[in-house]
């Protein structure tokens, strides 16, 4: 497989060192120096796109490669206020693939969170609360997957119906801390506490590893595909 790598940072230069191994070709790469390259006539024989940059230039990228009909696997995240104009054109036959994380562990901790969520959501005594640690570079807060998290809790508890990056006392808030912390490569606590104890779930990513093997499996994926996917299509969650 033919892949161009958009965003040749930390998350780029892990994700070709996996893709290399498992075989496949790197035909491309763009970092900030080389934005103009992204254009129809280098992605010309590209099968698949995989998107790590920062909020503000990934959906421009998306499109480009949409023009040029290559699927987008997309990691970046902090973007997703434009995902409806992407989803739009998924419909209209475009191939997609989006993940707040590609973890293996991350995605079974969204499937326990939310089963967790609905053991509690009967326990009056209990409330709950997320923390995220990131290291000191990244430019987005809550992280992808804090929020991803939020919205498990939120679909699956009656009280809870909103967010807020702080700590609230209010029944239907839930509060997100968000801290940056030195190389830390990415750590989701969620703490659901009464008056006499507390319960807690923890996903630790020690590497970028598992978050770049996920994304080289998502763009095994995506050749030749139309539509809007996720890790639930890949992983058969
Ligand atoms: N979904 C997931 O599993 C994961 C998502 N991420 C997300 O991926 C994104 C990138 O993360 P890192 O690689 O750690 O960041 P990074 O800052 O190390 O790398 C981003 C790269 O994008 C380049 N870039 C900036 N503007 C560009 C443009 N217009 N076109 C092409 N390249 C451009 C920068 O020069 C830089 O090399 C972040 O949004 C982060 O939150 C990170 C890890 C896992
Ligand atoms: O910026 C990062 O590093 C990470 N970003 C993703 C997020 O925002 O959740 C995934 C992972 O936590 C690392």
């Amino acid at each position: 497989m033919r892949i161009a790598l958009i965003g040749y940072g930390k998350m780029g230069k892990e994700i070709e060192q996996i893709a290399l191994d498992r075989g496949h070709e790197i035909g491309l790469i763009i970092d900030q120096h080389n934005p103009k390259d992204l254009c129809a006539d280098h992605l010309q024989n590209i099968d698949v796109a995989i998107e790590f940059t920062n909020p503000d230039s990934a959906f421009g990228n998306y499109l480009k490669c949409f023009e040029a009909n290559v699927p987008v696997v997309s990691g970046t995240t902090g973007w997703l206020d434009q995902l409806p104009e992407i989803e739009k054109q998924c419909a209209e036959g475009k191939g997609f693939f989006y993940a707040s994380n590609f973890s293996l562990g991350v995605n079974l901790f969204f499937e326990l969170n939310k089963k967790l969520t609905k053991l509690m959501a009967p326990f009056k005594e209990y409330n709950v609360d997320m923390e995220e640690i990131h290291h000191i570079h990244k430019l987005d807060s809550p992280s992808g997957t804090a929020l991803t998290l939020a919205d498990g809790i939120i679909e699956n508890h009656p009280k809870k119906e909103k967010w807020i990056e702080a700590t609230s006392m209010k029944e239907d808030e839930l509060s997100i801390l968000a801290k940056r912390h030195g190389a830390v490569p990415g750590t989701h606590s969620i703490t659901w506490h009464s008056e006499v104890d507390e319960i807690m779930i923890q996903h630790q990513a020690y590497s970028r590893k598992g978050f770049a093997l996920g994304a080289v499996l998502a763009a095994e994926f995506m050749p030749k595909k139309e539509g809007f996917y996720g890790m639930k299509d890949l992983l058969q969650l």
